[in-house]
């Protein structure tokens, strides 16, 4: 397919609007009900084009609005134009790598198309799906398709999309997150697609990071492409991650990785919401073991789990009914090539009797998810290339939003992160994106917490790991179940299910729920309350673009300590204690606006 391209290098106006970029009015409304008021620069430069029905490759920051700057103009040519009715196959096709992504831009979708009272037919479709199920959710033929490039394949090779009706009625085609889709080993289902693509269909390419991949893409698929990079993503190496967002690390022994975390957690040395990673699922469940000890609940998110769990999981997150959440980023660990795997379902015995369970080769919460309001990620394991790190780190300082992430970085691990370190740019004179070392945490914090953090870490043992992991999957099987049956007439309901549960068969022990004062030192005490001030400053909201509210300045911690290394000076010693814990008292909440 020919290949000329253009780069767009210019953003001028900054105070343009949506309309201004010739949005259509009822989408300006729906956009100004989810309380979005101003484009973002890729939305500026892109809907424009997009409108104009140029093809477009777009490298934008994670968090940038990448997905409304190809739905917005997608949605209104299908508003505006001649939608054909009685056409074989969609008239546009959404083609993103996990089964997350398709739930997560399918709901948006949705939202916008409900609020624009539109009649448009957008359905999501997914390979674990029968051929039957997929039939009928394409029969009167949608206007929309969202899926994997694996399912379109399906689709194909089944007979239930025929090559010809594609070639008909296709008229946009979007490959989100298209620095994934050969990642995750779609190859194949694109190549078996694009031949049916037709020369006049509108071919959109949104990635956060350019890679071989990117190009191999743009070269099977675009014609005449323009070139979207940004001038704040330029081309420096330091770029790719949103300049909002505060890199953090901490050396620590592979065998401390409990104890650390534990420090950084439970002396609330760090924002909530927080996300953690893990690269195994059997890490996951032993982290959320040992802190469940010290009463600190989390959820747990793996491919291990059922769709429907996972979905719902997601969505207790963002709608911030908890407030940890470990996830394993299996893209960065050997249980990806295991997969299927033997399920560890049940007992010994009763596992002899189940199916194998396969890991979901379609699961991903790393790219592309839009966690609502993560303020920290933590690196529990580091990830073993920077695209996996830039991913990671990206699920916070979302939307401008602010945000931090701390990496503990063991011995093994430092090769790993110098690399990282190198690439992402970690000069002095780079200021906040550099990845400075953790300034809140001092040794005799860390000192302070290890006898207990010990102790509790010798009971988490590998038979309870996977005993747990067992009775975690049990419930969410269950769960799933409800899941289905309940949001078959209660779509939006979220509060019917918990996962955070606590999985100890033991009650944790009332007096590692609470932190003595007296070993606490003077530092973390002190600390903790900027953290505090910080998030009471911020009242725990990150900020949206266009908001008018602003962070006061100084008034996070982290930038205002980052340069500064505390004293290191010997444990304040005081008898007082006001006893809080933040997860005690924490109320489950619903938060409306992140639904
Ligand atoms: N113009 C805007 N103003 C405010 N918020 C916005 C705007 N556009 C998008 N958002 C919000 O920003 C968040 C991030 O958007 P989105 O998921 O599209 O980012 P992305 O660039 O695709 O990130 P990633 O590369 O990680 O997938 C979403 O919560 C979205 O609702």
């Amino acid at each position: 397919m020919a290949q000329t391209s253009e780069t767009v290098h210019e953003f001028e106006d900054e105070d343009q609007s949506f309309e201004e970029l010739g949005l259509d009015a009822r989408l300006v409304r729906a956009l100004l009900k989810k309380r979005i008021q101003k484009p973002t620069p890729i939305q500026r430069v892109a809907i424009p084009l997009i409108l104009e029905g140029k093809d477009v490759v777009a490298r934008a920051k994670t968090g940038s609005g990448k997905t409304f700057a190809y739905l917005l103009p997608l949605l209104q040519k299908l508003f505006t134009g001649n939608v054909d009715r009685k056409k074989l196959a969609p008239n546009a096709f959404i083609l993103v790598p996990t089964r997350e992504l398709c739930q997560q831009v399918y709901a948006e979708v949705l939202s916008l198309v409900e609020s624009c009272k539109v009649q448009l037919k957008v359905v999501q479709l997914n390979s674990n799906m029968l051929a039957n199920d997929l039939r009928a959710a394409l029969a009167g033929t949608p206007d929309v398709l969202i899926a994997t490039p694996a399912c379109v394949a399906k689709c194909l090779s089944n007979g239930i999309l025929q090559a010809a009706s594609i070639n008909g009625s296709l008229e946009i085609l979007v490959l989100d997150e298209a620095d994934l889709l050969l990642s995750y080993g779609y190859e194949n289902d694109i190549k078996a697609f694009t031949p049916h693509v037709p020369r006049s269909c509108q071919c959109l390419l949104m990635s956060a990071t350019s890679s071989a991949d990117v190009d191999k893409l743009k070269k099977l698929i675009l014609h005449n492409p323009f070139i979207l990079t940004l001038p704040e993503v330029g081309n420096q190496k330091d770029d790719i991650i949103p300049k909002n967002v505060q890199q953090f690390w901490i050396s620590c022994p592979a065998s401390d990785k409990l104890l650390y975390i534990l420090a950084v957690l439970k002396l609330e040395l760090v924002q909530k919401k927080v996300l953690i990673f893990t690269n195994t699922i059997d890490m996951s469940f032993r982290l959320k073991l040992f802190l469940e000890k010290f009463g600190i609940k989390s959820a747990v998110l793996n491919p291990e789990l059922p769709q429907n769990s996972r979905l719902h999981i997601l969505e207790e997150f963002n709608a911030g009914l908890f407030d940890y959440l470990i996830a394993t980023d299996v893209s960065q660990s050997k249980e990806k090539d295991e997969a299927p795997k033997e399920s560890i379902v049940g007992s010994q015995k009763s596992r002899r009797k189940h199916a194998k369970i396969k890991l979901d080769s379609e699961f991903g919460v790393v790219r592309g998810i839009d966690f609502k309001n993560v303020y920290t990620v933590i690196n529990f394991e580091m990830p073993q290339s920077v695209a996996g790190y830039v991913h990671r780190i990206g699920r916070t300082g979302r939307a401008y939003n602010s945000g931090a992430s701390i990496s503990l970085v063991s011995t093994d691990e430092m090769d790993t992160f110098e690399e990282i370190r190198s690439l992402i740019g970690d000069d002095e004179n780079k200021g906040s994106i550099s990845i400075a070392e953790f300034p809140l945490l001092t040794k005799n914090a860390v000192e302070s917490l290890r006898y207990r953090a010990e102790d509790v870490a010798k009971s988490v043992t590998k038979i309870a790991v996977r005993e747990s992991r067992a009775q975690g999957l049990r419930i969410e099987i269950l769960n799933s179940e409800k899941l289905k049956a309940h949001f078959e007439t209660n779509p939006r309901d979220l509060d019917l299910l918990q996962h955070d549960k606590v999985l100890s068969k033991n009650a944790p022990p009332p007096h590692l729920r609470e932190v003595p004062e007296y070993l606490i030192d003077q530092t973390t005490k002190e600390a903790r309350q900027m953290v505090k001030l910080a998030r009471d400053a911020m009242g725990n909201n990150n900020r949206r673009w266009g908001s008018k509210r602003k962070l006061r300045k100084g008034g996070d911690p982290l930038k205002a300590t980052a340069s500064k290394r505390p004293h290191k000076k010997g444990v304040g010693k005081s008898g007082s204690s006001d006893g809080k814990n933040s997860n005690d008292g924490h109320k489950r909440q619903r938060k409306k606006d992140s639904i």
